[in-house]
């Protein structure tokens, strides 16, 4: 890539649900949340390049799981904007699919950013935004913002602390709609308002271990290897909290320093050689 050939680059970071709270379900099916949201700084990328018409290339570590056909989220963001203008498109794609941080969602919120920087486009509006996914509006900013409604309702609340965290997913492909329709009480208390320090990751790590993602038990009972990465991550000297990220099977792990998180991700590795384990920390803001 020369910096002359009009390439936009656009990350898009994991998505972790700190906290994922169902309070409610509306009439069309969709579950009302209250989730704590962050990103960090492994993620998935979106370069964009001038063209004629729109094209999708799919490469990276998990570029074998998906086909860059019609229905990939990038070229449905790519035709959200209503133009019939052409690019060249990109995704590097590091995360693992349908894993519960996101990945089809950050790549949608890249390609939409990047695409209204190359084409100089307004971006699509908020309704637009959910019709490509429900998570799709958090992930256009790397704040860290709690999420409510069905992930149309966003308090932006600055940049995350600065954490160590090690993300491990057993390979396990998880669908979003099945655990959400296994969910068996669908009203469940909300976070309450008394909100974490946010620079001081003691002060998450205490507020967090009194959070839930109710989420948890039926992707656990539909993917019954979350409770073994649970249970590993949890006996990791120097893990402070390990809990799953949105519907599963991805979990995640903070850790009382960089060293710590390393060699947990290291001893993983010998045990479970089929894990996604992936050591990482907040994303730039
Ligand atoms: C559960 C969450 C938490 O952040 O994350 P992931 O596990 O996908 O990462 C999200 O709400 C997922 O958002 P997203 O993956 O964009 O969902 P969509 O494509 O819109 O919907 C996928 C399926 O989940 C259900 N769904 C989604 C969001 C929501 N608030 N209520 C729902 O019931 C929908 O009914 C749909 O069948
Ligand atoms: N660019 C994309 N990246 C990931 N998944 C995609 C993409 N485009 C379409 N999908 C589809 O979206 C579904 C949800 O994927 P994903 O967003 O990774 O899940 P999650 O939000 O649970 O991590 C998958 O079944 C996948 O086939």
């Amino acid at each position: 890539m020369t910096p002359t050939d009009g390439a936009v680059t656009e990350p898009a970071f994991a998505k972790i649900n700190l906290t994922l709270h169902v309070t409610g379900q509306r009439a069309d099916g969709y579950h009302l949340l209250d989730s704590m949201v962050m990103f960090t700084s492994i993620g998935d990328e979106i370069t964009v390049r001038p063209a004629d018409t729109l094209r999708l290339t799919i490469d990276g570590p998990f570029a074998a799981g998906l086909s860059a056909d019609d229905d990939n989220l990038v070229l449905r963001a790519a035709r959200s904007f209503g133009l019939n203008h052409g690019a060249d498109i990109t995704l590097t794609k590091r995360l693992p699919v349908a894993s519960g941080i996101g990945g089809g969602s950050a790549d949608a919120a890249a390609t939409l950013r990047a695409l209204s920087r190359l084409w100089g486009a307004p971006l699509p509006d908020l309704a637009a935004q959910v019709a490509l996914g429900a998570d799709v509006p958090v992930c256009m900013s790397a704040e860290v913002t709690r999420m409510a409604g069905i992930g149309d309702d966003l308090t932006h609340l600055g940049p995350a602390p600065m954490l160590d965290m090690l993300l491990v997913n057993p390979g396990v492909g998880v669908s979003t709609r099945v655990v959400f329709e296994a969910l068996a009480r669908k009203t469940n208390p909300p976070m309450g308002d008394a909100m974490p320090d946010p620079f001081d990751i003691d002060d998450w790590v205490v507020w967090l271990a009194d959070q839930r993602n109710d989420l948890e038990a039926p992707a656990r009972a539909a993917a019954p290897e979350i409770d073994q990465v649970l249970s590993r991550l949890s006996a990791q000297q120097g893990c402070q909290l390990a809990r799953m990220s949105g519907s599963g099977a991805t979990c995640f792990a903070i850790f009382e320093d960089a060293d710590s998180r390393d060699n947990a991700a290291a001893a993983l590795r010998v045990g479970h050689p089929s894990w996604w384990i992936a050591p990482t920390d907040e994303a730039p803001t």
